[in-house]
């Protein structure tokens, strides 16, 4: 009998961010193996044109949930979408949402955030910082309240190269930052941004050290814990290999790579990839929630959920895998043949960027203007490669995360926890993992069937062919623009023409003897 699985069994739980990547693995996991919990609040905002149930009833009725259904058929029920949008100081919530909200809840699961790198300092404030702040303001009237579980990042503290499980303060506090936020112009905080974030890479890393500070500042008794994942990436096992469903992290890079777009990216391929199944990180937080409220350890924890400290892969070997998968399960309709070259070296970069990202999207914009299309290859590349760019940072360095309490949780599990719960990556075969991945993002991203890799195929072949071609045309004027300027060419030249054109004479009267 799983314990864990039993503790959420009674249980009203609330989540924030429950319609992200990571919210519908918790939320799935959470169903699956306490089909009797009480109830599961979700936080959200209408998006799309969608209601809150139309998106409710999208994520029930998605692959993901299948396994759910045969488990929990009456998994609908025991969801209650509650309207709210995190960029409102009060969160927007109904006060009798909220009545309900602080009298059943007993656990907390925050996830929600903004993940952008680029988000204004502003906005990702208020959605990193302020609405967790608020947040915990909502915990602390929860009379049931059992365990709060905020979802932070392993790279908070980018800036550091050994990182401890512990919180390292930020030089502004929190309420500072807040404080300045309402009464500064958007023109004097997009001045202060770079000054602020200092040596971290951008305003989410940022605001997610604050977040955790505001946490620790604001947890006053409650039974609190941060667990910080490090580059979340397609399931492992759970419910079943290789889902995905956004573009963050590698998963919008192996499409870009697999569809001949990015050929070549600025990596060191020694450099640690410290991806982390989505799954994984999942059964840590649920692991966590169930310790923290049972064990109430003296102080709030925090529990590093990455793999290179014990499990490392490098990006060259994630690389050489994610290419060995196009060979095998190619993407359809690909612009160019897949290649991954990684460089660390910057005039290689920029030489590689005009040479083979911007000349052949120009040369296929210039195709489609002349066929009467509109032209969106240029657009797209350079949308491209700055979002490429963002992820440079975290493609070139290293880092040691710590994972002390992560262990310490394990070995408290009992042996059918670490089975149903489990975030052991030492069992994480990468190959295999990386081959799930890509067919994944195939599969759930790109919504690509299977039928279609003979086709898929024959379609790259044609993309070599025409490749050769091209190189043939480019050596041809570039050598003929050469004889043009010099005598010693202008000799090899007629004399490889003179040999041909003896060679098929030589041919010619070959073959008319014989007849
Ligand atoms: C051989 C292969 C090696 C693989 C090698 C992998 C290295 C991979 C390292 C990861 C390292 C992360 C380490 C931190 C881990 C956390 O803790 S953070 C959680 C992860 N967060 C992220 O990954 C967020 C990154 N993304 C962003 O910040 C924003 O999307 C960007 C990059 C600033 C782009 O902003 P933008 O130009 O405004 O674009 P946006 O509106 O988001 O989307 C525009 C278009 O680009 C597409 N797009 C968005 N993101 C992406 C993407 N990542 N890729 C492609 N297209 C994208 C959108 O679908 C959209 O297309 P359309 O709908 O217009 O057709
Ligand atoms: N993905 C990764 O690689 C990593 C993620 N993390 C952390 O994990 C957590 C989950 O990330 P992930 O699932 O990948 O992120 P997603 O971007 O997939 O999901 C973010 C969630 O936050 C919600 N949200 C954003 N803004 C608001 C708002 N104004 N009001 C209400 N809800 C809002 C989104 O709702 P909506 O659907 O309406 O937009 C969505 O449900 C985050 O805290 C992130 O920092 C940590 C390390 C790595």
């Amino acid at each position: 009998m799983s314990m864990i699985a039993d503790f959420y069994g009674s249980k009203s739980i609330l989540i924030t961010g429950a319609t992200g990547f990571m919210g519908k693995v918790l939320m799935e996991k959470l169903f699956r193996t306490s089909p009797d919990l009480k109830v599961i609040y979700i936080l959200v905002r209408p998006k799309a044109g969608q209601t809150l149930q139309q998106r409710l009833f999208q994520i029930l009725n998605s692959k993901l949930f299948e396994k759910v259904k045969e488990v929990c058929p009456n998994v609908h029920e025991k969801i209650r979408a509650i309207y709210a949008d995190l960029n409102q100081s009060d969160l927007a919530i109904s006060k009798e949402d909220m009545e309900e909200l602080l009298s059943c809840t007993n656990i907390i699961f925050h996830c929600a955030a903004t993940v952008r790198f680029d988000d204004p300092l502003r906005h990702a404030v208020q959605l990193n910082v302020t609405a967790t702040k608020q947040l915990l303001f909502m915990a602390t009237q929860m009379p049931k309240l059992e365990a709060f579980i905020h979802i932070s990042t392993a790279f908070s503290n980018c800036n550091l190269k050994h990182i401890d499980e512990v919180i390292y303060p930020c030089t502004v506090e929190p309420k500072k930052i807040i404080d300045s936020m309402e009464w500064l112009d958007d023109a004097i905080i997009d001045e202060i941004t770079p000054k602020l974030i200092g040596d971290r890479p951008n305003t989410y890393t940022y605001t997610k050290a604050l977040g955790e500070m505001v946490v620790q500042q604001e947890s006053e008794n409650l039974n609190i814990a941060i667990i910080r994942p490090s580059i979340v990436g397609a399931t492992w096992q759970e419910p079943f290999p290789g889902w995905v469903d956004n573009l963050n992290g590698p998963s919008g890079l192996i499409i870009a790579t697999g569809k001949g777009f990015l050929r070549s990216i600025k990596a060191t391929s020694v450099a640690v990839a410290d991806l982390i199944p989505v799954d994984t990180v999942v059964n840590l937080t649920l692991a966590v929630g169930w310790y923290t409220a049972v064990h109430r350890p003296k102080s709030m924890l925090v529990y590093h959920c990455t793999s290179g400290n014990i499990n490392p892969c490098n990006w060259g070997k994630m690389g050489l895998q994610i290419m060995a998968t196009f060979e095998k399960v190619p993407f359809e309709r690909a612009f160019r043949r897949p290649n991954a070259d990684f460089t660390t070296n910057n005039f290689a970069t920029h030489y590689w960027n005009a040479v083979s990202h911007r000349a052949p999207a120009i040369i296929y914009d210039f195709y489609l203007r002349l066929t009467g299309r509109k032209p969106r290859m240029t657009k797209l590349m350079d949308r491209l490669l700055r979002t490429v760019s963002m992820l440079e940072y975290f493609t070139n360095r290293s880092w040691e995360w710590t994972t002390y309490n992560t262990e310490m949780l394990m070995s408290e599990l009992s042996p059918e926890d670490q089975r149903v719960f489990n975030f052991d990556v030492r069992q994480l075969n990468w190959l295999e993992y990386i081959e799930n991945y890509v067919l994944g993002v195939k599969k759930y991203l790109l919504k690509e069937d299977m039928a279609g890799i003979p086709k898929a195929k024959q379609h790259l072949k044609r993309l070599r062919n025409i490749h050769y071609l091209f190189n043939t045309a480019l050596f041809l004027i570039a050598w003929r623009l050469l004889i043009a300027r010099s005598q010693t060419a202008r000799n090899v030249w007629f004399f490889i023409v003179s040999f041909c054109y003896k060679f098929l004479s030589y041919f010619r009267a070959s073959s008319t003897l014989k007849v």
